[in-house]
Order: structure tokens, then C-alpha cells, then sequence
């Protein structure tokens, strides 16, 4: 099969290079193979082979109804909710209403949404979901023999690496039913799609996910015996080779209760898709988070990096830099950055809805924020010492980007699609101070500051430039101490 390159996983937002591809590909469908196909399981073992399915039947029979009875529970109590997510530029609602599990204090960061975990294994409906993820972390490669004999049991795990360690578990709902529009699969006409076209994000380079299906009001197994579903009534998963109009597509029908793994590097070379059935569905999917900027230990101890330069006078209280050095300088702006808006303003954003079902990240949150209250404070002096020049473009840069994402953020918060969520859900532009709040010395918005920042800047280039050609008209010759300060400028 003579197909496109697979692309970077960088790619996939692509708009020139998916530009192209539709043109070439014009009116015509991209060819895809289901079970019922001639050539199906050539197609899987030969560009698919990352691909493996667990039939439901290899799962405990205790275990489908404690995770089966673990999700409806959950969604009962309103965890599962629709995230409101940004793709290219645009803010949109994901049609399956998700929640994340997971270790304590782990996030999962997808289509520009930090979701945070509820912690699995504490409470009695995450419990289900944690023996599960520990099912689907011991597995092996069924090789060609046990793969056709459908119900064998998995054994042993993987010795050659040892079990998974998943450490987020993102859930999945949707009730066809109850949706007013379905987006169709675009490229090879596959229908209704649920969750379209993508590869996962924020994945530990080659690590494998493995996702549990459960489509509710069948049994496991159940559907298979009536011979009058027809194959679109299932849910199915859509896969594809990514940048690659050529290699037909596989399409892979699940009963309730099956699992799937993605595994190698299928999930960065294809992209996937799922494909809306009859019934409403849950799908649970184990995966291993790169985590070295997603956990609260490690934004916390960014926050006691930057506050270790932190002086506070013990009479006025007032707080200011203790090491001038622009580095020092550099490293505290962009860990103000970093804690205002991938915790504080992703978690805010989200509105109340972690505090309806889970207290765990309240008290951490109240304190990152009160970490970032002190950076705020810093800057007053911030702006003092030897390399005054270095120091305000350094804080150039970052004050642009602080003000631009605070815009940013201020928008989405306030689009139609946030209004119409109900209040709990609502976002919450936070923080956000008042002109006139004592506590707050730099305002909340920062144009007027950066626009004096632009000038003194200006003004230092332009005095530099006079001084140097005036200097130079009365040949002065030896390094005057002015010349010296002003080139250090
Ligand atoms: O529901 C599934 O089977 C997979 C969902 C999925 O692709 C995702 O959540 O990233
Ligand atoms: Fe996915």
C-alpha cells in the first residue's frame, strides 16, 4: 500500500497539510474494511498491528458489573460533564461528557483543557475503576492462535516490561438519544461520530492505553446472539493511517464489555475515532500521562523556586527580589506564568464542578493561589538593580504574554457557549481584582503598564544613540564612566 508519510504528532492541527489532503482526496471517500470484509485481518496485522482487542468474555464476570454499576453511579451524581475545549482557535463543547480518575494530584491535559484527577481508589465508585485499570495493566500480545479462539483467557502479564502503570483514567459517556446533532465521519463515511478524528495527546512517548467499552442495556456478549443488529448499531472504533488517503481504514465493532489497547506507536502514526451506536456508552481509557509538568508536587515546587527569591522586609512587609540578576528575574515571570495559567485559570475555567464531587484539589488550589499572589507582589522592585535594560525587556516579554493570555482566558470565559452553562459549571474569570484593591499593587489589566515599559525602553535606545553620536562629535576617546553606564544600559 503506497501511502503518505506518517507525520509528526505536531502535525495533526496541520491546516496547510490536511488543505492538501482533502483537495487530493475530492469527492472520494477514503476506503475502510470492517469484520464482515475480505482482507479485514491482513489489513489489521499488516497496518494496524498496534491494535489489540480483549473480548469481553476474557473479563471477570464480577468485574463488568462493578465497573458497569461504578460508571452509572458516577454519572448519576453529575461527575461525568461535557468540557468546553478549544480547537484551532475556536472554543467548542465535546459531545461525550467526560471525567478523569486517577493518582491524587495528577492532571491530563488535552485540546488546551487541564483536567484534574478525582483520586481512584478512594472512594467506593472510583474502587471498581482502579481494579480494572489493574486488570488492563497486566496483559500480553495474544499471538495468532489465541487471537482466533475469541474467549481465551489472557495469561500471564507481559514480563518483558512488566505491568502498565497507567496513571489517569479518563471516562467517557454518551446517550446518542439524547444528542440534537452528530457530526459524520468525514473521510470514509463511517457515520456517526462521537468522539471525531485524533491522536491522544499528553501520552508518555510509545505507552500503550487501553480502553473498556461498555454500552449499556446489553449484557456482555448479549448483543452479538441477535443477528439482526446491523453493524451500525454497535459502537465502533474508527482508525486510520495519519496524512494517509491510501491505506483503507479499519473500523473495529465493540461489544459491551470489550477492551481495546492502543499500543507501540499506533496512537502518534494513526489517528482514531469513535463511532456513535444505538445505545448510550461508557468507555473507561487507562492511560500513562507525561506527567513532569502535570503533577501539584511539581507545580508547587515551581512556586518555591520562585519564592526562594523572595525578600520580605520584616518591618514594612513589603516584598521584593532578592538576587537582581535578569535570569533570576526571567525564572520568576515565567513561573508566575505558569502557575496563573495552567493551574489556577484552567482550574477556574472549569468552573465549581470539581468541588460538586471531589474536595481534593480545593486546599491545594487556595494555596497555589496564594503563592501567586506573593509573585504578584514581587514585581515593584523588580525592576531595580545593575541591568536595567535586560531586566524591563525581560519583563517585556513576559508581561505580553501575561496580558495576552489573561485576555484570552477572559474571553473564553465569557463566550455564548460558556453563558449557557448553569452556574455551578459556569467558568469563573479568576483571579480577577479591581483597580482599587489594596492587596493587588499591579493591575489586573496590564496594557497601560507594558506601553511604559515600550517607552522607557524606546527612550533608552534613543538616548544611547544621541549620547554615542554626541560623544563621538567631541572625540572623546578614553571610556567615560557615562559611556560605560550607558552601554550597559
Ligand atoms: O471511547 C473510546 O473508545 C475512546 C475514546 C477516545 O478516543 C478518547 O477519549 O480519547
Ligand atoms: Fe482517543
Amino acid at each position: 500500500m503506497c501511502g503518505l508519510r506518517a507525520q509528526p504528532l505536531d502535525a495533526q492541527n496541520n491546516r496547510e497539510g490536511r488543505r492538501r489532503l482533502l483537495q487530493e482526496l475530492g469527492d472520494q471517500k477514503i476506503p475502510f474494511l470492517g469484520p464482515t470484509d475480505q482482507g479485514y485481518q491482513q489489513l489489521w496485522d499488516s497496518s494496524y498491528a498496534g491494535l489489540v482487542l480483549r473480548r469481553s468474555c476474557s473479563v471477570p464476570v464480577e468485574l463488568h458489573s462493578h465497573v458497569q454499576a461504578a460508571f452509572l453511579t458516577l454519572r448519576k451524581k453529575g461527575c461525568l460533564l461535557r468540557d468546553l475545549v478549544r480547537v484551532r482557535d475556536r472554543d467548542v463543547f465535546t459531545a461525550v461528557s467526560r471525567a478523569l480518575l486517577g493518582e491524587p494530584g495528577h492532571t491530563y491535559r488535552y485540546l488546551d483543557t487541564r483536567l484534574f484527577t478525582k483520586p481512584l481508589g478512594l472512594g467506593d465508585n472510583e474502587k471498581p475503576v482502579a481494579q480494572l485499570k489493574h486488570s488492563l495493566s497486566d496483559y500480553h500480545i495474544e499471538d495468532k492462535e489465541n487471537q482466533e479462539d475469541r474467549c481465551s483467557q489472557p495469561s500471564s502479564p507481559c514480563l518483558c516490561t512488566g505491568p502498565v502503570k497507567f496513571n489517569v483514567t479518563l471516562l467517557n459517556f454518551m446517550d446518542p438519544a439524547a444528542m440534537s446533532h452528530i457530526k459524520e465521519e468525514p473521510y470514509c463515511g463511517m457515520g456517526k461520530m462521537a468522539v471525531g478524528w485524533h491522536h491522544d495527546e499528553n501520552l508518555v512517548t510509545h505507552s500503550p492505553v487501553a480502553v473498556y467499552s461498555y454500552s449499556c442495556y446489553m449484557a456482555p456478549g448479549e448483543a452479538s446472539s441477535d443477528p439482526s443488529i446491523s453493524e451500525r448499531s454497535y459502537w465502533r472504533i474508527g482508525l486510520k493511517v495519519a496524512w494517509d488517503i491510501h491505506t483503507p481504514g479499519l473500523m473495529l465493532p465493540l461489544e459491551s464489555g470489550d477492551c481495546y489497547y492502543m499500543r507501540d506507536d499506533l496512537n502518534s502514526t494513526h489517528q482514531h475515532c469513535v463511532l456513535a451506536g444505538d445505545t448510550a456508552r461508557f468507555s473507561s481509557t487507562h492511560r500513562v500521562a507525561e506527567c513532569s509538568k502535570g503533577t501539584l508536587t511539581y507545580i508547587q515546587s515551581r512556586c518555591q523556586e520562585a519564592l526562594s527569591n523572595l525578600r520580605t522586609d520584616p518591618e514594612t512587609g513589603s516584598h521584593s527580589l532578592l538576587a537582581l540578576l535578569p535570569t533570576t528575574l526571567q525564572l520568576c515571570e515565567e513561573i508566575h506564568n505558569e502557575v496563573e495559567f495552567e493551574w489556577l485559570r484552567q482550574y477556574w475555567f472549569q468552573g465549581r464542578r470539581y468541588t460538586r464531587f471531589c474536595r481534593w484539589w480545593s486546599r491545594p488550589m487556595e494555596q497555589l493561589e496564594s503563592d501567586w499572589r506573593l509573585l504578584e507582589t514581587m514585581e515593584e522592585d523588580g525592576r531595580a538593580g545593575d541591568n536595567r535594560r535586560e531586566m524591563a525587556e525581560t519583563l517585556l516579554s513576559a508581561l505580553t504574554d501575561r496580558h495576552q493570555q489573561r485576555q484570552t482566558w477572559r474571553d473564553r470565559c465569557h463566550s455564548t457557549l460558556a453563558q449557557t452553562l448553569p452556574p455551578e459549571e459556569a467558568p469563573v474569570d479568576r483571579p480577577f481584582w479591581g483597580v482599587d484593591d489594596p492587596r493587588m499593587p499591579l493591575p489586573f489589566d496590564l496594557a497601560e503598564i507594558i506601553s511604559r515599559v515600550e517607552s522607557l525602553l524606546w527612550r533608552w535606545a534613543q538616548f544611547r544613540s544621541c549620547l554615542y553620536h554626541s560623544l563621538k562629535a567631541t572625540a572623546y576617546i578614553v571610556p567615560h564612566p557615562l559611556l560605560l553606564f550607558v552601554s550597559s544600559v
